[in-house]
């Protein structure tokens, strides 16, 4: 039995080898185009499952492909990765002082058998009052580029959080202890 992580994360790479599973990283080449005006969970979750689908579709029928998407909704408006720290500026902005969700999609397929599971986690936060120089200040690290939302809660980013309700590690960008329902109760696979 093999595993492939269909990302180009580093986190999610992380948190995946935390669990001691045997895997290889495959990244998808999906384009994420997010329709603004779709349901947050269906696009998270559909986006979770166009990637593990690419690799799937690329890769021996018995391999077991993991894909992911997080994305951040404030107001029912989903936050991606910022264009530019113009963009980055304006989302920590919005999102600060207030609670915003978390939504990572989580998709596991198996070609051989036709199995294919689409989920999703959803994590609350909340973000103290920032000031304007501040968020300059965190821009400057550059860490907010690649992440959805702007902001990355395991680096910086954990200095911007007052509190947040539900899974740390979906909020990273992989729920693991979804992903280890999903493989025991789908895929036979028990991590512990
Ligand atoms: C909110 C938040 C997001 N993120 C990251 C997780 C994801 O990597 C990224 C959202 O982008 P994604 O499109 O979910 O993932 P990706 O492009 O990095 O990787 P791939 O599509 O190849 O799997 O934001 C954090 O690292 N910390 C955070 O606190």
């Amino acid at each position: 039995m093999k595993i492939i992580l269909a990302s180009s994360s580093p986190r999610r790479r992380e948190l995946l080898l935390n669990l001691n599973l045997k895997f290889k990283v495959i990244k998808s080449e999906v384009k994420e185009s997010v329709d603004i005006n779709s349901n947050p969970k269906t696009v998270a979750m559909s986006l979770a499952f166009q990637k593990a689908l690419d690799v799937a579709n690329k890769v021996e029928e018995s391999e077991i492909v993991i894909g992911a998407d997080t994305i951040v909704v404030f107001d029912n408006e989903i936050l991606g990765k910022p264009n530019d720290e113009e963009d980055a500026f304006n989302m920590i902005k919005k999102l600060s002082g207030k609670y915003h969700e978390v939504i990572t999609g989580i998709s596991v397929i198996r070609l051989s058998d036709n199995k294919k599971v689409v989920d999703c986690e959803i994590t609350k936060v909340k973000m103290k009052d920032i000031d304007d120089y501040k968020i300059r200040r965190y821009i400057d690290t550059k860490e907010p580029m690649d992440k959805a939302g702007s902001y990355g809660i395991q680096g910086y980013g954990s200095l911007l959080v007052e509190k947040i309700e539900g899974d740390y590690f979906s909020v990273v960008g992989l729920p693991v202890a979804k992903l280890e329902e999903i493989l025991s109760r789908h895929f036979g696979i028990n991590i512990i």
